[in-house]
């Protein structure tokens, strides 16, 4: 009895404790954020003290579908506040839904804190992946253990690298491309999206060992370890994510995925380390790949020899080591691998709507590829550097990347001493306390930046160099899509490439048209719009009616 009562005092201490924890963040949170116009002079939206800036938020977004990503946000917010574009940021304060936030959408603002000096990952973006990758990954590593890292991986993803990749890239491209012949002779509707995951995923393999993984045709453990890893990573505070966060199995499973990875990987491991001991050439002599897990291998051999403990058999391998790599390739399968699926759809979908833009990529792959549209894969094979002198298609997915950024922006921790300045009035803003975020979609959709913003002109992309007076000539720094500066994305050549092979082997056998229910809910103009949490996904997974082309209808 005594007992149970001091449990219950015990709780109930701890319970207002956390109430009173609660209301003082609250307090704090909402009156920093006043105080950006009472001590700063610094605009900020209607504010309430209770709801901070969700009220305003909410009737931005009430104008687009439940489910749309919270990446529009600002676009809406700005059509209720167009006062506030010309200051180029706007402070967000929707804790505890989300962590303080300021949306940057002034280009030049933007590179003070990713090119100019690149600030570190919030600390929240970083805690939500730390369960599953303890920070030891490349995105929300920093400082001198992400460089080494970075430097390590780099060599893997130049142009050079992965255009020795493209072969064997295309052969998995043609199964994508099968799949998607064979629902049009079934006349049945597709949903693009799952088939582009299962053939980005196949690619990555590629990059990082040289293995054929075989998602497309097979389900694979490693597959459903990473999306189960991903379900289980928690970007919001929404009811639906707080359980997920609170549920006791949590770690196990999460732990159990790692393990999935790490075991598939284990049997490759070991056998390049067998391959590279003894072996003086160095990873990528002669013409040979450079794959991102014989780099790290070379890398983690040369350093435990120079630290005077050379590895001599794969037996030898450091548990540290293997931990590391696991949280590296889970990464880059997850920031590779739905942000290029989702890419592919909308450039499917965009040149579905877009006859002229269809007809002037099927004309370069016919200039450049050949006209029997069943011999480019043979030709790509021959000469893979053929893919880079597809100017126009290359424009289609930059304008694809423009209007449907796949990654919402870079999350960025604000600093006592950096401010971000409006170079126009002069203006400072903190960031101490705040995260500043690099709103991607805002940023490609402003009428200052980008004529005609709503629309889809491949062109802007094809303004030369030094034709200053051409009004579509993107601005500096405007567009970002990959993020710029040392922290931007390591996979860009990579999807420009896989993207290019994919419309090179598909664009002229196949007419595509949306297939969504009709009346279904529009985002500026399209049924195609983005949806999900952490990455954007396209809604519905972009149901796809595919028909067959006649040869020769070019
Ligand atoms: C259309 C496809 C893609 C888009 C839009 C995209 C976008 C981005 C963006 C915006 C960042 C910066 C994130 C941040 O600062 O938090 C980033 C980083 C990164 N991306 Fe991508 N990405 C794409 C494809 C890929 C691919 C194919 C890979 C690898 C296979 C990849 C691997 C990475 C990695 C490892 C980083 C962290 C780089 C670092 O901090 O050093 N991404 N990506």
């Amino acid at each position: 009895m005594f007992v149970a009562a001091v449990a219950l005092r015990a709780l109930w201490a701890l319970a207002l404790s956390g109430l009173a924890y609660f209301f003082f963040r609250l307090h704090q949170v909402r009156m920093r954020t006043r105080e950006l116009s009472t001590k700063y002079g610094v605009p900020i939206l209607p504010h309430s003290y209770f709801w901070g800036h969700l009220i305003v938020m909410g009737k931005a977004m009430s104008r687009i579908p439940g489910d749309a990503n919270g990446t529009l946000l600002m676009h809406f917010l700005l059509k209720d506040f167009p006062e506030f574009e010309e200051h180029g940021a706007v402070y967000i304060d929707s804790w505890p839904i989300v962590q303080p936030l300021v949306f940057v959408f002034n280009p030049e603002m933007i590179s003070t804190f990713t090119q100019i000096r690149s600030l570190p990952k919030s600390p929240d973006m970083r805690a939500e992946f730390r369960p599953w990758t303890k920070n030891l990954d490349l995105v929300t590593l920093d400082g001198p253990e992400w460089k080494r890292w970075r430097s390590i991986f780099n060599p893997s993803f130049s142009n050079k690298n992965l255009t020795s990749l493209a072969p064997a890239m295309l052969k998995e491209i043609r199964i994508f491309s099968d799949e998607l012949k064979a629902a049009a002779r079934s006349g049945k509707t597709v949903k693009l999206m799952d088939l582009a995951i299962d053939l980005t995923i196949d690619v990555i393999a590629l990059n990082i060992s040289g293995d054929r993984l075989n998602c497309q045709t097979t389900s694979q453990p490693l597959q459903k370890a990473l999306n189960n890893q991903i379900w289980w990573t928690c970007p919001r505070s929404t009811p639906v994510e707080i359980c997920k966060m609170l549920h006791p199995l949590r770690s196990l499973f999460i732990w159990n995925n790692n393990r999935t990875i790490k075991n598939h990987f284990m049997p490759i491991i070991q056998r390049l380390i067998n391959e590279q001991v003894g072996n003086n050439k160095g990873v990528g002599a002669a013409g040979e790949t450079k794959t991102i897990l014989a780099l790290a291998i070379q890398a983690y051999l040369a350093e435990q020899k120079e630290a005077g403990n050379p590895i001599t058999s794969a037996s030898q391998i450091d548990s540290a080591f293997l931990e590391r790599l696991t949280m590296h390739l889970g990464m880059i399968f997850f920031a590779g691998h739905d942000t290029t699926a989702t890419t592919l759809c909308y450039a499917v979908y965009m040149l579905s709507k877009h006859p002229a833009a269809l007809a002037a990529v099927r004309a370069e792959h016919t200039a450049v590829l050949g006209a029997d549209p069943a011999a480019a894969e043979t030709r790509i094979a021959a000469n893979p550097t053929l893919l880079n002198s597809l100017p126009y298609t290359a424009a289609v997915i930059k304008e694809t990347t423009r209007l449907f950024p796949a990654v919402g922006g870079s999350v960025r921790a604000g600093q006592p001493d950096f401010w971000l300045v409006d170079a126009k009035t002069g203006q400072r803003m903190p960031t101490e306390h705040w995260a500043l975020f690099s709103d991607h979609h805002t940023t490609h959709h402003r009428e200052s930046l980008w004529p005609r913003p709503l629309d889809f002109i491949p062109e802007r992309f094809l303004v030369r160099d030094g034709d200053e007076a051409n009004p579509l000539r993107p601005h500096k720094n405007a567009y970002r899509p990959f993020e710029l500066g040392p922290r931007g994305c390591i996979g860009l050549e990579l999807v420009q490439l896989e993207l290019k092979a994919i419309l090179a082997l598909t664009a002229r056998e196949m007419d595509f048209e949306g297939a969504f229910t009709p009346g279904s809910p529009e985002v500026l103009g399209h049924h195609a719009y983005h949806v999900g949490d952490i990455v954007a996904h396209p809604k519905d997974g972009m149901p796809m009616r595919v028909k067959l082309r006649k040869a020769g209808n070019i």
